[in-house]
């Protein structure tokens, strides 16, 4: 699946009509499914529908007869000035009897629900006067707002934010990037021709079909030493600092995600967690030799860290690189070995690398990642909500995960899965793309169950909750299609 911007869209819609199919169709298709939303998630509560002049304003007429054809009251406020479609489906609304008023005489009060039909793909730059005042009395009055296709003025602010939105077609990129804003979130298929929505230039969605595939298989003759083996390599011990809980965690994660074996290469005193691990203290930051398929190296490595990720550069394996081992001059030196490496950090760790702010990575996340993959020649996995990997032109977002995930070593958790999946074989991008989107997956079916204050270990052991999920055919998506 593929995230579009409004551009795009707008684009495809374009085509559709130039391929001779009717565009009206597309937003009888949009209001109709839209209306289908309210009724389940309001029911029968009364309706005010905002309508701008655009075709948003469009699907916001069609939404309103299919609501009155169902019994709902509606009140419908527009603005002047519709032409095209839009005109076409005000016109089969007031056919219904039904009054539209003008949108600066818009009113609501309890016991509605606002639906937000003012502007979708076509919004050129932010709201002011007039709408900026409407958008922000809509957010005031504390009402549910169903936003269609985008909460009006998205990506600028001042913006609806949404107790849940419909997109239409296909999902645009301030439906991921600024998820807060949409609440619930609905993908309606309205009828586009589906080559129109293959576009392979655009950044792609994870999503279950798109991964399961990728499951590495568990052959009836699997061994240990088949089924990729990981070597964790982190941990720091001195100067009255002891890091020990990351490598441990990262080599949970490892296991968790079904590898047959892993080494722990840690400071000598580091507990003997988990169990399973094969355990080879060190007192500096050296590579034993290993009978290993992958490497993750870095989590809580501390001064270690760079070190550690040169010393492991020796191996010649594919590599996950984490936390302190993210140096421009290890990434450097990757690139130049030609290792199938994974970089892993979070926003503040790819402003290092990238001799930026943690601001500017959190403004533009997908331009980051993939400044950062071209920049090294590596996978990047930028951790954040949501989550991106790059590599080469190749970009991908993960939809899975939450804000219970924003906790101390679910990173590390992260990297180790990541090389448990490069241990069996994936390539880096697929491997990251799973890794990543199976530790959201293992996060959300956690949240659902307790809420905020998981463990990192916790998030570990749901791993192979996710992962029986999606090569079952069952896990959830995390949003709504209809
Ligand atoms: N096309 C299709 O086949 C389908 C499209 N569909 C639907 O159409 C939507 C896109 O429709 P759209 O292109 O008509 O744009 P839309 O979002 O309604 O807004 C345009 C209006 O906004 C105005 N305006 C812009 N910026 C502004 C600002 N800063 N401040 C104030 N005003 C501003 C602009 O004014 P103008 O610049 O023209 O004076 C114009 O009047 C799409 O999101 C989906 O819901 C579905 O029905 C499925 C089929
Ligand atoms: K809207």
């Amino acid at each position: 699946m593929r995230l579009f911007t409004p551009e795009a869209m707008r684009e495809a819609d374009g085509k559709a009509v130039a391929l001779g199919y009717p565009s009206l169709l597309l937003m009888e298709w949009a209001g109709m499914k839209a209306a289908r939303v309210y009724l389940d998630l309001f029911g029968k509560v009364p309706a005010v529908v905002l309508a701008g002049k655009g075709n948003n304003g469009g699907d916001g007429f069609v939404l309103a007869r299919h609501l009155l054809l169902e019994g709902v009251r509606v009140r419908v406020f527009a603005a002047e000035g519709q032409e095209g479609d839009a005109l076409l489906a005000k016109r089969a609304l007031l056919a219904h009897g039904l009054e539209v008023r003008p949108l600066e005489e818009a009113s609501f009060g309890p016991g509605e629900v606002l639906v937000d039909a003012l502007f979708g793909t076509g919004l050129k730059g932010p709201l002011s006067g007039f709408y900026a005042g409407l958008v922000e009395g809509m957010n005031a009055s504390g009402l549910p707002i169903l936003a269609l296709d985008l909460p009006s003025g998205l990506p600028y602010a001042p913006h609806v934010r949404a107790t849940a939105t419909v997109a239409f077609a296909a999902l645009k990129t301030p439906h991921l990037l600024l998820r807060e804003a949409c609440g619930k979130l609905y993908l309606a298929e309205i009828g586009l021709p589906k080559p129109l929505l293959e576009r392979e230039d655009l950044p792609q969605v994870a999503t279950p079909e798109a991964l399961r595939p990728l499951l590495p298989k568990r052959p009836l003759t699997a061994h240990k030493g088949s089924v990729g083996r990981v070597g964790v390599l982190g941990g720091y011990r001195g100067e009255g600092l002891r890091y020990a809980g990351a490598p441990l965690l990262a080599a949970l994660g490892a296991y968790r995600m079904g590898a047959g074996l892993v080494h722990l290469v840690a400071p000598e005193g580091t507990p003997l967690e988990p169990l399973e691990a094969v355990f080879h203290p060190v007192s500096s930051p050296t590579l034993p030799p290993l009978k290993v398929e992958a490497l993750a190296v870095g989590m809580g490595g501390g001064p270690w860290g760079k070190a550690w990720a040169l010393e492991a550069l020796k191996a010649g394996l594919p590599t996950v690189l984490d936390a302190d081992a993210l140096h421009p001059e290890v990434a450097e030196a990757y690139r130049k070995a030609g290792l199938p490496a994974v970089l892993t950090p979070h926003a503040g760790e790819a402003g290092r690398l990238l001799g930026v702010s943690p601001e500017e990575v959190g403004k533009d996340p997908l331009g980051v990642a993939q400044a950062l993959a071209e920049r090294f020649g590596l996978t990047v996995v930028l951790k954040g909500n949501p989550t991106v990997v790059a590599e080469g032109k190749r970009l991908s977002l993960n939809p899975t995960g939450n804000p219970a995930l924003a906790t101390g070593g679910t990173g590390d958790v992260l990297a180790g899965a990541i090389a448990a999946l490069l241990a069996a074989g994936l390539p880096p991008f697929e491997a990251a793309r799973l890794g990543v989107y199976l530790h959201g997956l293992a996060g959300d079916l956690l949240a659902e169950e307790k809420g905020v204050g998981l463990l990192a270990r916790e998030v570990a052991e749901a791993l192979p909750w996710a992962r029986k999920l999606l090569a079952e055919g069952r896990a959830p998506w995390p949003f709504s299609r209809v």
